[in-house]
C-alpha cells in the first residue's frame, strides 16, 4: 500500500516525525520511505475536491529542505506526483532499479503544484523537465539516475542502501543540496525552446488546458526567483485545480480502471469468475488486422500460430509481421525476441493445439462462418474461439461451433498492435470464463479490454452511426465536409467524420449499406431517393463510391489528394459542384449552419444512441462507453468521453436539444431522445456515477 499524500494523517505523521527527528541530537540523518514497498503514489485523486485538512504540502516540504540535517528519500516502488515533489525536497534520492519516478498530474489535468515546476527544471534543466512535465510519462529509475533526478539506484533494498548513504553523508554541509536554491539553468535559445514547447502542447493537447499551463509553469521557473516561480505554479494550479477538463480527465483515470471491473447481465462479474491460462494462441487470416493482432499477441511472449491460406499473402504477411516486430524492438532498445515466437502456416489443422484462436479474416458472415465451422472440428477440446469482427453478429458465429460457451468477440482496433482498445463481446452463451480469459488476454497484450453485449456494431460502431447520419445530412442542409471537420476537430478530435471517412475508405461503410439492402443501383444516372424505410437517408455516400472516389487510397473522396495514398487533404471545388448540383437536384435550399450546430447534431445524436445502449444493457455502464470511446475513437480525454461530456453540458439541455431537432426532423429516428435521457432528467439529472443506480431500475422494470 503507498501512502497517499492528500491523506492528512500522513502528512501530518510526516511532519511530527521530521521534527522530532531534527530536534533529537541523536539523530543525525533521516531517511523517508514508504510502506509494503512502495514510496508514495501521490495524492488521493478522490478527495480532489474535497476540504483539504492537515498540513500543506508545500510548506512541509519546503521544512525538509530547509533541515540542518541531511534528508534522504529511498524510492521504492513509485514516486508520483506529490510523491515525486516531496522525494525533491529531500536532499538526496536514491531509487531501486524497479522503482517508477513521474509527475503524472497534467494527465489529471493539473500541474505539480507542490514545487515540482520550480525543482524539477533547477535540477535536471528546462528541456528535460518539460519533457517529464507535460507528458506526465512516469521513467524507471535507470533514466531517472541519467536525467539527474535521483542520485544512486539501489539494485537490493534501497532502504538499507538510503540509511548507509545518509550516515555517510552526516556531517556534510547542505547548501548544495537544497534545489530551490540553484539557479536554474538558462538554454542560449530560451525563447526558441519556449516557443517550440508551446506550440508542441498545443499541437497534441487538442485543446486541453493543463500542458499549456505546465509549459507556463516552467517558464517561470527558468525567468523568475524561486519564491516569485512558486507564486506563478500556485496561480496556474488554482485555475486547473477547479477546471471541468480536471474533472474529465480525473473521472477518466478511474473510468479506466472501472471497465476491468466487468459484469455481465446473467451475474457473472469479473471477480467471480477465473480466467484460463493461455499459452498459446493462434490467429487466422494475416490481413492488416491479423498482422497487427499476430504481433500484440507475440510481444506478450506467447507462443503465436499465424494461419493465412493464401501462400503469397503468408510471405508477404511474414515479411510485414517481422519488420514490424523488428521495429518495436528497436524503439524499446531490445532485441526482437517475439520474432521467434511465431510459427506460419497456410493449414487451419496447425492450430489443433492451441489454447485461443482470435479469427481475423475478411469482414464476411459467410466466410467467417466456414472459418469457425473448421475450428470448431480442429481444435483441441475446450480451446476458446474468438472473433476479430467489427459489427458481425458474434452469436451467430457461435451457433456454428459445438461449443457456443467458449465464442466471444474480440474487436480490436487498427492498427491493433498499436491501438488501445479492445471490445470484449459476449453472447448469451458465452461462458464467464472465456469472457475473463479473453480480458485477461487483452491485458498482457497492454489493451484497455471492455466487455460488451452482443449487437450490431457493439458499442463504438453502433454510437458512430446515427454520428455518421447527421454528418451527411448536414453536408445536404448546407455544411461542408471542411466545416464539419473543422467543428469536430475544434471540438478535441483528431479528425474530423470526413477526413476519418476518407483515411478509412468510403468503401467500407458502402459494402455495409449494401449488404443492409440500402444501396440503390444506378444512383449517379438517376434520381435517387432519400427515403429508406420510412426514414430519412442520404446517398451521398454512395454517390460518391460509385464513381470510385474511396478516399485517400484512390486519391479523392470527400476531399482531393495529390495522389493516391497521400495523406493531406485538400478542398475539392468538384466535391463542392457536386453538392451544389445534388442540392439542386433535390430542392434542397443551402442555409448557414454554424459549428454549434453540428457539434449538437453529430455528437447529441451519438450520446443518445449511448443511452439506449445503455437501456438495452449491451454497455454495464456510462464509464464502459466512455472509455471505448477516449482510446478507440479519439474522443478527446479532457472532455471525459461522450456520457461524461452529456453529464457536463447538462442532459436537461441535451434533451432539449435533440427534442428541437427531432422535431424539426421527425423522420430521422436517432434524433428521437431516448427514454433513458428522459429517465435521467425526471430523477433530477444525476451525477454519471450515479446512473447505474436508474439503469438497474429501469432494467428490473423490463
Ligand atoms: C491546491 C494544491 C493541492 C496540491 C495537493 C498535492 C497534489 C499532488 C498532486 C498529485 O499527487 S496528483 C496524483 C499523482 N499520482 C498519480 O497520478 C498516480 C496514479 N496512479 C497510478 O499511476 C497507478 O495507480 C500506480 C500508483 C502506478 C499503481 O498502478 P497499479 O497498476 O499497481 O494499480 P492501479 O490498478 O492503477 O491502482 C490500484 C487502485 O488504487 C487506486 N489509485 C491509484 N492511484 C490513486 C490515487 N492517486 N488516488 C486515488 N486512488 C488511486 C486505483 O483507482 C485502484 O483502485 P481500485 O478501486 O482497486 O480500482
Amino acid at each position: 500500500m503507498c501512502f497517499i499524500l492528500h491523506s492528512a494523517a500522513v502528512r501530518q505523521g510526516i511532519v511530527d516525525t521530521v521534527k522530532r527527528a531534527l530536534g533529537d541530537p541523536k539523530v543525525k540523518s533521516v531517511v523517508i520511505c514508504g510502506q509494503n514497498g512502495i514510496f508514495c503514489g501521490g495524492a488521493d485523486i478522490k478527495e480532489f475536491g474535497t476540504n483539504m485538512s492537515g498540513p500543506p504540502l508545500v510548506p512541509m516540504i519546503h521544512a525538509i529542505e530547509a533541515a540542518n540535517k541531511p534528508v534522504v528519500a529511498a524510492i521504492e516502488g513509485s514516486a508520483l506526483g506529490g510523491g515525486l515533489e516531496l522525494a525533491l525536497g529531500c536532499h538526496y534520492r536514491i531509487a531501486h532499479s524497479k522503482a517508477r519516478l513521474g509527475l503524472p498530474e497534467v494527465s489529471l489535468g493539473l500541474l505539480p503544484a507542490a514545487g515540482g515546476t520550480q525543482r524539477l527544471p533547477r535540477l535536471i534543466g528546462v528541456p528535460a523537465a518539460l519533457d517529464l512535465i507535460t507528458t506526465g510519462r512516469h521513467v524507471a529509475a535507470a533514466e531517472a539516475l541519467q536525467l539527474g533526478v535521483v542520485d544512486r539506484v539501489a539494485e537490493h533494498s534501497t532502504v538499507d542502501a538510503a540509511v548507509k548513504f545518509a550516515l555517510s553523508v552526516a556531517a556534510k554541509p547542505l547548501d548544495a543540496r537544497r534545489i530551490s536554491t540553484y539557479p536554474c539553468p538558462c538554454p542560449s535559445d530560451f525563447d526558441a525552446l519556449f516557443e517550440g514547447a508551446m506550440q508542441k502542447v498545443r499541437q497534441n493537447a487538442r485543446g486541453a488546458i493543463a500542458p499549456v499551463a505546465c509549459v507556463q509553469a516552467v517558464r517561470a521557473a527558468a525567468t523568475r526567483p524561486y519564491l516569485q516561480g512558486m507564486e506563478r505554479e500556485k496561480e496556474l494550479m488554482a485555475t486547473l485545480f477547479t477546471s471541468g477538463q480536471a474533472r474529465a480527465l480525473q473521472y477518466c483515470f478511474f473510468a479506466q480502471r472501472a471497465v476491468s471491473k466487468w459484469s455481465m447481465p446473467n451475474g457473472a462479474r469479473w471477480d467471480t469468475s477465473k480466467p484460463r491460462p493461455v499459452h498459446k494462441a493462434a490467429v487466422i487470416g494475416l490481413g492488416t488486422m491479423g498482422r497487427g493482432i499476430a504481433v500484440a499477441l507475440a510481444q506478450t511472449g506467447l507462443s503465436v500460430v499465424a494461419v493465412e491460406t493464401q501462400e503469397k499473402q503468408l510471405m508477404e504477411a511474414k515479411q510485414a509481421v517481422s519488420g514490424m516486430l523488428e521495429r518495436g524492438a528497436k524503439r524499446r532498445g531490445l532485441t526482437p525476441a517475439a520474432l521467434h515466437k511465431i510459427s506460419y502456416s497456410h493449414d487451419i489443422q496447425a492450430v489443433a493445439d492451441v489454447d485461443l484462436v482470435i479469427e481475423a479474416v475478411f469482414e464476411d458472415m459467410a466466410l467467417k462462418k466456414k472459418v469457425f465451422q473448421q475450428l470448431s472440428a480442429v481444435c483441441k477440446p475446450g480451446t476458446f474461439l474468438c472473433t476479430n469482427t467489427s459489427a458481425l453478429d458474434v452469436d451467430h458465429l457461435a451457433s456454428q461451433t459445438r461449443n457456443p460457451e467458449l465464442v466471444v468477440g474480440m474487436h480490436f482496433f487498427a492498427p491493433a498492435h498499436v491501438m488501445k482498445l479492445l471490445e470484449v463481446v459476449y453472447g448469451p452463451q458465452s461462458s464467464p470464463q472465456a469472457v475473463a480469459t479473453a480480458m485477461q488476454l487483452g491485458k498482457k497484450m497492454g489493451k484497455v479490454g471492455v466487455a460488451v453485449g452482443n449487437c450490431r456494431g457493439f458499442v463504438g460502431n453502433r454510437m458512430l452511426k446515427p454520428y455518421i447520419e447527421q454528418a451527411f445530412f448536414l453536408l445536404e442542409e448546407g455544411a461542408t465536409p471542411e466545416l464539419v471537420d473543422r467543428a469536430l476537430e475544434e471540438f478535441g478530435f483528431p479528425m474530423g467524420v470526413f477526413r476519418m471517412s476518407d483515411l478509412s475508405g468510403l468503401d467500407v461503410g458502402w459494402r455495409v449499406r449494401k449488404g443492409d439492402g440500402l444501396v440503390e443501383s444506378g444512383l449517379a444516372s438517376g434520381q435517387p431517393t432519400r427515403l429508406r424505410e420510412g426514414r430519412r437517408y442520404s446517398p451521398l455516400g454512395d454517390l460518391l463510391c460509385e464513381q470510385g472516389r474511396f478516399g485517400q487510397k484512390t486519391g479523392r473522396g470527400w476531399y482531393q489528394y495529390d495522389q493516391p495514398g497521400s495523406r493531406v487533404a485538400r478542398s475539392d471545388p468538384w466535391f463542392h459542384s457536386f453538392l451544389e448540383e445534388y442540392r439542386a437536384r433535390h430542392g434542397l435550399v443551402a442555409r448557414r449552419i454554424d459549428h454549434q450546430e453540428v457539434l449538437e447534431r453529430c455528437l447529441y445524436a451519438l450520446i443518445n444512441e449511448g443511452f439506449r445502449i445503455l437501456e438495452d444493457g449491451i454497455a454495464a455502464g456510462p464509464e464502459d462507453i466512455d472509455i471505448i470511446y477516449v482510446f478507440g475513437y479519439g474522443w478527446p480525454r479532457h472532455r471525459g468521453g461522450p456520457m461524461f461530456y452529456a453529464g457536463m453540458v447538462g442532459l436537461a439541455r441535451v434533451l432539449e436539444r435533440l427534442e428541437h431537432y427531432h422535431q424539426a426532423h421527425p423522420d430521422v429516428p436517432y434524433l428521437q431522445p431516448c427514454s433513458l435521457l428522459r429517465r435521467l432528467v425526471a430523477s433530477g439529472s444525476p451525477p454519471v456515477h450515479r446512473w447505474r443506480e436508474v439503469i438497474k431500475k429501469l432494467h428490473s422494470q423490463l
